[in-house]
């Protein structure tokens, strides 16, 4: 759905012209929710903001439904860009106007009929649960409030992607994850992309599909959410990891551990998805002579799909059989990762 080639912005004013973002390759697929994690400066906004042309690339190319951003005049784009909704982290409502004149505003813009925009509205304010507030000014709603409206105002000409710039770095952990699970749900009943920015790790593993992680301008690391989460390469990756699991920092204590305690094989197996609740190391180990120490283990999910990591100390048993067990526990589609022999 969106194909970025080559994409570089360099901002005249920046000192020695260093580019924000270059050689950005990013392939989002049609439904997918994308996350782009980076610090601050990474270069997320301008990535984000060069989607929808309000920056414009110094080189390279967008390509949204095989339709080249950068080569579409000022009214083709206007088109184009209500196809691409977008929300803020600081909502950016108009403040003198109410929720319902709000979300009627890009219908405006539209230039739909009264009627058709009164149930379009309507529709939306259902859809964000924000029925009772209609009437309401935005100084009057919670940062959670404000945000559906964002939400509500951005999907009103039924968009086909929707561009969420940290839409919940103001909000508190709480509303935080009720506008997320609000975000999963549009994605899922309307078939919506989202390209997300933010730099909360948790964000990213509570909705998105896939994840980049910026750094200095670049994309340093890609790939499923899982397999990212689970096996960060780079190291502004790992720390991102390390923001919702102290697991890193545990595997971190493991290599300074007593010599003494180091016999055996020492493993690392990832379960995901039902596997995490049966007994399988216990049932591949307990016909043979091989024992096993849990050392560190962690039971999380990730939209929904349940995952284990366990670092285990295999004893006993010839090598051979240390070598079956782990044989078998990848036949069971357990991944078994050997730290030492
Ligand atoms: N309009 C601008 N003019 C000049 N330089 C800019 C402009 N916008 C961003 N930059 C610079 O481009 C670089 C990338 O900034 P950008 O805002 O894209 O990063 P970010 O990852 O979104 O950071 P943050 O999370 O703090 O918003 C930074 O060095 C920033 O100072």
């Amino acid at each position: 759905m969106i194909h970025i080639e080559n994409l570089q912005k360099v901002y005249e004013d920046m000192p020695g012209r260093l580019p924000a973002i270059q050689k950005i390759h990013l392939h989002i697929k049609r439904g997918e929710i994308f996350g782009i994690i980076g610090h601050s400066g990474a270069g997320k906004s301008t990535l984000l903001r060069c989607v929808n042309l309000l920056e414009r690339p110094s080189s390279g190319t967008i390509q949204i439904d095989g339709e080249e951003m950068t080569r579409l005049d000022a009214r083709q784009l206007q088109t184009k860009r209500r196809k691409i909704g977008m929300i803020f982290q600081h909502f950016n409502l108009l403040s003198s106007s109410t929720v319902a004149e709000n979300i009627a505003f890009p219908l405006k813009l539209s230039g739909i009929g009264q009627a058709k925009l009164q149930a379009r509205v309507q529709e939306l304010l259902d859809l964000v649960g924000l029925q009772e507030h209609a009437h309401k000014y935005p100084n009057q709603l919670s940062g959670g409030q404000k945000q559906r409206v964002g939400i509500a105002r951005a999907l009103a000409n039924h968009p086909d992607i929707l561009l969420c710039d940290e839409a919940t770095s103001a909000l508190d952990p709480q509303t935080t994850n009720a506008i997320l699970a609000l975000l999963l749900d549009i994605n899922r009943k309307l078939g919506i992309t989202i390209l997300l920015i933010t730099h909360e790790m948790q964000v990213i593993r509570a909705i998105c599909d896939r994840v980049a992680v910026m750094e200095k301008g670049l994309i340093v690391e890609t790939g499923n959410v899982l397999d990212v989460f689970l096996k960060p390469q780079h190291t502004v990756t790992k720390d991102f990891v390390g923001q919702v699991s102290d697991f890193a920092a545990q595997m971190e204590n493991e290599h300074s551990e007593d010599p003494s305690d180091t016999a055996g094989t020492l493993i690392r197996i990832t379960y995901i998805g039902k596997q995490t609740y049966e007994p399988i190391l216990f049932e591949t180990v307990k016909l043979t002579d091989v024992s096993f120490a849990i050392l560190q283990g962690t039971i999380s999910s990730m939209k929904g799909v349940p995952y284990g990591q366990l670092v285990v100390r295999l004893t006993g048993g010839q090598p051979e059989e240390i070598a079956a067990v782990i044989d078998k526990l990848r036949q069971e589609g357990i991944e078994v990762e050997v730290m030492t022999l």
